[in-house]
């Protein structure tokens, strides 16, 4: 066996609105709050889910969804009295309602909703095992025109916060996006010094943009990365990256095997119940076909949480989800069995 596992957590996936106030231009998830597919999910279709993901044997709720739909008077003249009627006033007080209901089924929940404010995420902080919101990258390009929640500065912000209430974090970079070689440079330098800070990355994601069918206004001249450029960008990130630091990658983006032995270390979450929003025409892997090819090649395929083992280890949970973490984990900090 070499000497570091590949770690992945096993999820299910929670968009709880595809409604958003930014526009990136690779995104196939996103829906104008006026189309017919536009949707909140309501508590009953939430709790749903988590129960097949309990039953499933999940530990993690991912709870991904759009940026501050409220900032669009279409969203609320659609959605608001549903919001309204459950009991909330913005999408992110809803969501740490169904935070608290993913505890109730024994899910640890890991929020990323883009950009939030220092109270909200002090609001879903001690509800979250983790957090994230990817950088994406530091570059200033034209597929993140009219994106307010897509500003590097933003963005640097809201993990600095993270950072301040010590939430352990997942952040990335997407490449393939109209950014550059350096930016990409730049942008690893950047999470590493916040890193060096605070010390909560525990994870960065190495995201190769992938072409969906989602929506009509995607960018489709812009070219997916290729197996040599994430390799390229793996040697960069071990170079500039402390190796505390998990190293992702998406499984039903890229097939993982050759990047794993460039240095990724983690393949993310995977579910065995719900499918990839973000790239609805990429499944996931077998859990078990993973493990049989990374175990002939030498590799130990380990489950952990959502919140790395690491930060189990130096006890850096949120006060709601402290008792579910413990029965979760083995003394190494992985998933116990
Ligand atoms: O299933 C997915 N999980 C995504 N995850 C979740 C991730 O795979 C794991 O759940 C985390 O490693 C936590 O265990 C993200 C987490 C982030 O904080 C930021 C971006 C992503 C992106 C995805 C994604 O597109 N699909
Ligand atoms: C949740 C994360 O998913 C990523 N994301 C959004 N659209 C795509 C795509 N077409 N391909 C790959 N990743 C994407 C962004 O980095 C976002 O932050
Ligand atoms: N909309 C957020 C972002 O892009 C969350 C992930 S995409 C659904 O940061
Ligand atoms: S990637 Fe996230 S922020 Fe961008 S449009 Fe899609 S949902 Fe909104």
């Amino acid at each position: 066996m070499k000497n570091r596992p590949i770690t992945y957590s096993k999820n299910i996936f929670i968009p709880v609105t595809n409604v958003c106030r930014n526009k990136c231009a690779y995104c196939g998830f996103r829906r104008p709050a006026e189309h017919q597919d536009a949707f909140l999910m309501t508590e009953e279709e939430a709790a749903a889910v988590l129960k097949r993901g309990a039953d499933a044997g999940c530990t993690e709720a991912m709870f991904a969804f759009g940026e501050s739909p409220e900032q669009n008077p279409e969203f609320n003249k659609r959605f608001g009295k549903q919001l309204k009627d459950a009991g909330f006033e913005t999408v992110i007080e809803y969501t740490a309602h169904l935070c608290r209901l993913a505890l109730d089924f024994g899910l640890l929940p890991h929020v990323n909703g883009g950009v939030l404010s220092f109270e909200e995420l002090k609001m879903l902080a001690p509800l979250n095992a983790s957090m994230g919101l990817m950088l994406e990258t530091t570059a200033d390009v034209q597929a993140h025109k009219d994106c307010p929640g897509k500003v590097p500065a933003a963005r640097l912000e809201m993990i600095e916060n993270a950072g301040k209430l010590k939430m352990p974090f997942t952040t990335g970079l997407l490449i393939g996006i109209g950014e550059t070689r350096n930016d990409w440079v730049e942008s690893l330098q950047v999470i590493q010094k916040l890193h060096e800070k605070y010390g909560h990355i525990q994870e960065i994601i190495l995201q190769n943009y992938t072409p969906n069918s989602g929506q009509e206004n995607i960018i489709r001249d812009l070219k997916p990365p290729s197996k040599e450029d994430m390799i390229d960008l793996i040697h960069l990130t071990k170079n500039i990256l402390t190796p505390d630091i998990s190293i992702q990658v998406a499984p039903n983006l890229m097939p993982p095997l050759e990047l794993i032995q460039y240095g990724v270390t983690d393949l993310g979450g995977i579910s065995p119940v719900t499918i990839d929003f973000i790239n609805p025409e990429s499944d996931w892997p077998e859990i078990e076909e993973l493990k049989n090819l990374l175990s002939s090649k030498g590799y130990e395929f380990k489950e952990r949480l959502p919140v790395h083992p690491h930060y189990v280890k130096k006890g850096w949970y949120g006060a709601e989800t402290e008792a579910r973490i413990k029965e979760l984990a083995d003394v190494n900090g992985y998933r116990k069995y």
